[in-house]
């Protein structure tokens, strides 16, 4: 097993138009490679954000092809690196939704798990209104893959309020949170559920966002973090807009947690 592990986590704006948003992202992944990252996390949504849910249906992508997964492929494979495709847009089983999926690639270019978000956020506050699930499939399972370096566990954004879903994943090392949090819930929770899933589950938390005013005029929240298992943020993007945070993940450090306080061996329910 790998001692230490290099994270990156990108923060991006995201706009509507998925080439340009590739792109960003492109610059975002090479920029985490040169700083020495073999895991890379994109935010939720990453390829296109936009008011008009129909666009999500017109851009989604069949699971296996399409210009955004060939692109995280051919990234992850030229790189030598394993990338979380924070989320994309995938056809879902009825012709009028799609799934919210978290799609992961290793070195090889091969995509090795699929994540498809649990909890749909329905939420409305004045103004500011959002339907999740007028739009979207839920997904129904937790997933977890295997890497060199430990287990690691996906959810997506509004997940992170659901510790139950969590605490069935299987043991991981690492949990991945690409979201999109609003400002006004991400300024009162995002930090405080990050900082409680880490701590509770003894794990590392990476959490990629958007954030920033995005074109459309929706601005999100950002802070886009790098938490470990004793809820210490080792790295942190402070500022609005597109940004690279790198962390080393220490396996000697967890284990230190673990064995102090084996809160994860005294589960009990
Ligand atoms: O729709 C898009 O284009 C991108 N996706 C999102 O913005 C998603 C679904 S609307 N946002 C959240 O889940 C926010 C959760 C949140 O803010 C909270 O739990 O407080």
């Amino acid at each position: 097993m790998l001692q230490n592990l290099m994270v990156a986590v990108i923060q991006m704006v995201s706009a509507k138009n998925v080439e340009s948003n590739l792109a960003r992202a492109e610059q975002s992944v090479v920029e985490a490679v040169e700083k020495g990252a073999s895991l890379i996390a994109l935010p939720e949504y990453f390829p296109s954000m936009h008011s008009d849910s129909s666009y999500k249906l017109k851009i989604a992508e069949q699971y296996g092809k399409g210009v955004i997964q060939d692109k995280m492929a051919e990234l992850a494979q030229k790189h030598n690196v394993w990338i979380v495709a924070g989320s994309i847009p995938v056809k879902g089983r009825q012709a009028d939704k799609v799934t919210n999926t978290s799609l992961v690639f290793a070195p090889d270019g091969h995509c090795v798990a699929r994540y498809d978000k649990v909890h749909l956020f329905d939420f409305q506050r004045g103004e500011e209104i959002y339907k999740e699930s007028d739009s979207h499939e839920a997904g129904l399972q937790p997933v977890c893959f295997d890497t060199p370096w430990g287990r690691i566990g996906l959810a997506v954004c509004y997940d992170l309020r659901f510790p139950e879903l969590f605490r069935k994943l299987d043991n991981p090392d690492i949990i991945i949170v690409p979201s999109a949090f609003t400002v006004p819930t991400g300024q009162a929770h995002w930090e405080l559920l990050l900082k409680a899933r880490a701590v509770e589950n003894q794990c590392y938390v990476l959490a990629p966002a958007q954030g920033g005013v995005h074109e459309n005029g929706r601005s999100t929240w950002g802070h886009s973090m790098i938490i470990d298992p004793w809820g210490e943020v080792l790295s942190e993007v402070t500022e609005a807009g597109d940004a690279v945070i790198c962390a080393e993940l220490s396996r000697d450090r967890f284990n230190e947690i673990r064995q102090q306080l084996p809160a994860w061996l005294h589960r009990r329910l």
